[in-house]
């Protein structure tokens, strides 16, 4: 892989500006970290889809994987909750850590990992139940079926899904009648509902129109308040708007990782220069 340190002549395909952002001065070193990615590989079978990934999340920011198709950012978003358990030729090198505990290792309960780190999906995958249902089957799976709580939850999770006012009347109506972008915000209230640390966001706004895009981008904004965010995105305005810091993958490496300004004006790597400025990809 060629790195330099080219920083001249630089045509910026992100004009942070026009991402409606003003410079955050973030630094890692002053964040606290919610998760550690150390000496990390992957393979599927003999292919690597991941090499030596060392990387971390800091708590209640967003944190944003760019990199073009197949470069491993979905995988490596799946290692977070161990989604990749569940696929057969998947083979793991390296520790995960959420605090100081490595989630990979064998006294790990991974239903109750997934409740602590949360995950959402391209497509909204809502349940065919109604809307109130749908919020609430991770609390009746954790054995919580006290009607008072389950609705005094599933308004909590709507309202902090920004979905609350448009669905308070028909709470009990199927959740497949809902638009796209609602059920997006549905999915990502199912997760909030049991309350977990981190949220993992797997291109959530790709299959949405620009105004349900944008409401989920909102939304993400919102919710790093109180969780830790990470999210896969192909679109690189989206990234800059929407998180703190930035990781750029190519082909299973990480090239280049840090605070989401410094990633898309002064990049260190002449590789995630090519890519933000829109050479290749
Ligand atoms: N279940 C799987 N079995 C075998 N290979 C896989 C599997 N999932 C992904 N891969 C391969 O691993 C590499 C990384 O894929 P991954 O989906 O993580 O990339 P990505 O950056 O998220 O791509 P995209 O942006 O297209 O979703 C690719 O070469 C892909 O073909």
């Amino acid at each position: 892989m060629v790195q330099t340190k080219e920083k001249t002549n630089m045509t910026h395909a992100i004009d942070m500006g026009a991402a409606n952002r003003s410079p955050q001065n973030r630094k890692l070193e002053d964040e606290t970290i919610a998760l550690t990615v150390r000496d990390l590989s992957l393979y599927y079978d003999d292919k690597q889809a991941l090499k030596t990934i060392n990387l971390q999340i800091p708590e209640k920011r967003v944190t944003a994987f760019i990199g073009p198709s197949g470069c491993g950012k979905s995988t490596l978003l799946r290692c977070f909750n161990r989604m990749n358990d569940l696929v057969d030729s998947a083979r793991i090198e390296g520790q995960l850590l959420l605090g100081d505990k490595n989630i990979y290792d064998k006294d790990v309960d991974v239903a109750r990992l997934r409740r602590r780190i949360g995950m959402v999906f391209q497509k909204p995958n809502p349940f065919p139940k109604s809307i109130y249902e749908n919020v609430a089957y991770g609390l009746r799976l954790a054995g919580i079926n006290k009607k008072r709580t389950l609705d005094e939850t599933v308004e909590w999770a709507l309202k902090g899904a920004a979905l609350w006012d448009e669905v308070k009347d028909r709470l009990h109506d199927n959740a497949l009648g809902m638009s796209g972008g609602q059920q997006q915000r549905l999915v990502i209230a199912r997760s909030i509902a049991v309350k977990p640390e981190v949220l993992l966001l797997d291109e959530p706004a790709s299959a949405l129109d620009p105004i349900s895009t944008l409401k989920i981008e909102e939304l993400i904004n919102d919710l790093k308040n109180d969780y830790t965010i990470v999210i896969v995105t192909h679109n690189m305005q989206q990234a800059a708007r929407v998180s703190d810091y930035t990781a750029f993958m190519y082909l299973g490496d990480l090239v280049e990782y840090g605070a989401t300004d410094k990633i898309f004006t002064v990049p260190e790597k002449k590789q995630t220069e090519d890519y933000i400025t829109g050479r290749y990809g």
